[in-house]
């Protein structure tokens, strides 16, 4: 294959006609662009001119208002170097490869431009000189604002050129990066961008990879898991749409900082039918950020949790031992009893309908008013009294009057009363708060745990419930404590609940309408959507978007289950939230991205095989990306150290270039001038930082002491820009920078993050591979044999 940086003459310089003729080409596709835009606006909003306002027609014009609303995002999402690449086949054809597929309005509706995940764009990706697959020339073009700046082309087949043009291609620029080079020594940005210019071929089997089953992506650091995860998460919605748009992907990162990091990219390729969430917001309704001490999160986090929670629920069903009074007025005496034969009578019932917790209930209150109806009827006819007649007589009640006797039983409140606390409606948060505050309940549902297992899931019950703090691997608790439940009732919902509830069911019904009944027929859902009144519907529009949203619908629905589901850092997951995530995703249609050696949550995975086959069985296939695009090569040396003590049998990722430039230590002597050091250190590479980013990676003691020491020394670079983006300098935990990247790191005191937990190392290894430049360690005492080689400053 031969490679040029532009289209150059003999002595290597661009030939103007060319980027001329591209400009051009490049022009009439941002014509044909805006003309989209405008009819797009047009559309939708004839929409909300038009449409009558019969129910029919305001759920019509707010399905074509989502919709018109949706192609309006992709066609901006596309506006940014909207066309990047040109295939020349040996044949004689020619096709332009960009963000999405556009077609000319005039004549035979010649195709303009190809969407880069069409499968007739494959060969811009994965051609080469050995398998061209037709292709004779590969051009890159880079465009800025509109304006096409350089082109470089490759020619994987030059048997067809002519003198001159053979000429021409050997001329290359033998100094130049190529598009992908020059993508990677970028500065950073803090948010991370698309790769759809310069998908490498490795990458590209795994994005376009049939969707079907379970993949797991394993690579290490900076071999593009998550940017290729993301993009396979366009292609699948582009490839699949009309299956994937109803259902969604759900999108899991390790953290909120993770999630704004990647939050660009898949906008950016036009796509917005993706639920990105974290494992601490995957029970709707909860937003946990807090983490557990290791030793708690580990038990959390294991399987055996599942039995735990099993049986605190069966602790609720428990019947007393002694009789219970059941005061009503229409009964002689006042009350009538439940004792524990006719309790357990009630128990087997309901158990024997095998339906989950409150559902179950409503079957054992039946059952128990039943009882209680008959003891009623008993007891009033051996008293032999009759209403108004006289005694003696023997008392005879037809249906009518069981009827109405039970009714007044099931409405009367102290009768509910009395029962309520048998088989109580439970919500998750009030079986784990309750679990974890009675030592009682814990040896009821653990019975097997050790003493020490148990206390230390022992918490203090919350004044009120809404105030409890939930912790990440409190999360897949609260999940299968839901699966276990069922539905809560609404009484024992809160308000936010319930609202949430009635707007997810509003939007599904928009959605369902969206799916079946193109004509926007609606008649039954009159009612409901009389709520989105025309006189306000102008305002409402937007909203209208985001409730039918795949990301509000899912967020909101314990019971959704998407189409695919991707994870990132997916070796940190528990055994207890792969069960949530299996259980939103049936189909088990799934793209898991992570590496083993980076594991750092005490109850991650340790093998791929363990984690699916309860799930699958064998039934999934590992995919291996071994290029790290990220970590330049001196300081990916300085990693495999690193890594062969975690294992010596793994090998590190090959590095796709160097920088010449080494990686560096400072020693300090005093333990007391740790940070006045760290803040030395930083301040010096700050001035020749220009626009990149920079982070200090520091064990978790030290992130409050050296945020505050560089706040004070370097205030404008530790300051957010007031955008959405992350300060120029930030300070970080290991955990805090898992998945993020920066141009220059610092690690301060890696030989206390090697000892801070068992899996110190993989933390290290962590650490060391998040700089896309330079890398620096600030230690005390003696440095890790791993580290001695670095530069001493
Ligand atoms: N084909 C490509 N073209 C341009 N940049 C790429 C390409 N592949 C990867 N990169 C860049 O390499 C960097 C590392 O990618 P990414 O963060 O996806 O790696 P990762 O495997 O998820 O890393 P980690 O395991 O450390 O989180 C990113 O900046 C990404 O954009």
């Amino acid at each position: 294959m031969s490679r040029r940086d532009a289209p150059a003459d003999r002595n290597g310089h661009a030939v103007p006609t060319d980027l001329a003729t591209e400009q051009r080409y490049v022009a009439r596709l941002y014509e044909r662009l805006d003309t989209l835009r405008v009819e797009t606006v047009a559309l939708r909003d004839r929409y909300i001119r038009d449409s009558d306002n019969t129910p029919g027609g305001r759920v019509e014009r707010d399905i074509a208002y989502a919709r018109h609303a949706a192609s309006l995002v992709a066609l901006t999402a596309a506006e940014d170097r909207l066309c990047f690449g040109r295939l020349d086949f040996t044949d004689g054809d020619r096709a332009y490869i960009g963000r999405m597929g556009i077609f000319d309005d005039r004549g035979d509706h010649q195709q303009l431009l190809m969407d880069w995940r069409a499968p007739s764009a494959r060969p811009f990706y994965v051609a080469t000189a050995a398998a061209p697959l037709g292709v004779q020339r590969r051009r890159h073009l880079r465009t800025r604002r509109r304006v096409v700046e350089s082109l470089a082309d490759e020619y994987l087949d030059v048997s067809d050129l002519d003198q001159a043009d053979l000429a021409r291609v050997t001329a290359a620029d033998p100094t130049s990066d190529g598009p992908l080079l020059a993508a990677l020594n970028a500065p950073r940005t803090g948010r991370m961008g698309d790769i759809v210019e310069t998908i490498q071929a490795e990458q590209d089997r795994i994005i376009r990879a049939d969707h079907r089953g379970v993949m797991v992506v394993q690579g290490g650091p900076g071999t593009g898991k998550t940017v290729v995860a993301l993009h396979r998460a366009a292609y699948l919605l582009y490839t699949h749409r009309e299956q994937l748009m109803h259902r969604g992907v759900l999108v899991v990162g390790p953290n909120e900082t993770f999630l704004r990091y990647i939050s660009q990219v898949l906008p950016s390729l036009g796509e917005n039918a993706v639920v990105l969430t974290t494992p601490g917001e995957l029970f709707p309704g909860v937003r946990a950020t807090a983490l557990d001490d290791p030793a708690v999160a580990a038990i959390k986090g294991r399987t055996s949790m599942a039995a735990v929670l099993a049986n605190a629920v069966l602790d609720r069903q428990r019947m007393p031992r002694e009789p219970i009074t059941v005061p009503f007025g229409g009964a002689p005496g006042g009350a009538l009893t439940a004792d524990r034969a006719l309790l357990e009578r009630a128990q087997q019932r309901a158990w024997h309908s095998r339906l989950p917790h409150n559902q179950a209930r409503r079957l054992f209150l039946r059952s128990v008013l039943d009882q209680l109806l008959r003891q009623l009827v008993e007891r009033l006819e051996q008293g032999r009294v009759r209403a108004g007649g006289e005694s003696g007589d023997r008392l005879v009640f037809t249906q009518d009057d069981r009827d109405s006797l039970r009714r007044e039983l099931a409405t009367d409140p102290a009768v509910a009363a009395a029962l309520s606390r048998v088989w109580p409606a439970l919500s998750p948060q009030q079986v784990l708060s309750e679990l974890y505050a009675s030592p009682r309940r814990l040896r009821f549902a653990a019975p097997d745990f050790t003493d020490r297992q148990r206390a230390l899931l022992e918490r203090p019950v919350a004044e009120h419930l809404s105030d409890t703090v939930w912790t990440v691997s409190d999360v897949p608790l609260l999940d299968e404590a839901a699966e276990l439940l069922g539905d809560v009732p609404d009484a024992a919902r809160g308000q936010q609940d319930r609202e949430r509830a009635e707007r997810t069911a509003y939007a599904q019904e928009v959605l369902d309408l969206m799916d079946t009944s193109p004509d926007g027929e609606g008649e039954g859902l009159a009612g409901m959507l009389g709520i989105v009144s025309a006189a306000d519907l102008a305002e409402r529009q937007e909203e209208l978007v985001s409730l039918t949203s795949t990301a509000e619908r899912a967020g909101s629905d314990r019971e959704w289950t998407f189409g695919h589901v991707i994870v990132d850092e997916a070796q940190e997951l528990s055994s207890m939230a792969w069960r949530v995530l299996m259980r939103r995703n049936p189909l088990r249609s799934m793209t898991l991205v992570g590496d083993l050696a980076q594991t750092s949550d005490p109850a991650g995975a340790a093998s791929w095989q363990k984690v699916l086959r309860p799930y699958v069985r064998d039934r999934w296939h590992l995919e291996p990306l071994t290029v790290n695009y990220r970590t330049p090569e001196e300081i990916m040396a300085v990693a495999a150290r690193v890594l062969s003590r975690i294992d010596p049998r793994l090998q590190a990722p090959t590095s796709v270039r160097a920088t010449g430039v080494r990686p560096w230590r400072r020693a300090v002597t005093d333990p007391a001038g740790l940070v006045p050091a760290v803040v030395r250190a930083v301040t010096d590479e700050a001035e020749q930082l220009g626009e990149r980013q920079l982070a200090v990676l520091v064990p978790d003691d030290l992130v409050g002491p050296v945020r505050r020491a560089l706040a004070t020394a370097l205030p404008a670079a530790t300051t957010a820009p007031g955008t959405d983006l992350p300060p120029q300098v930030s300070v970080l935990s290991v955990r805090q920078a898992k998945g993020l990247e920066f141009d220059v790191v610092v690690v301060v005191e890696p030989g206390r993050m090697v000892q801070a937990s068992q899996r110190g190392w993989n933390d290290l290894y962590v650490a060391v591979t998040r700089a896309t430049q330079q890398l620096g360690v600030v230690h005390t005492g003696r440095v890790l044999a791993e580290l001695a080689e670095l530069e001493p400053r």
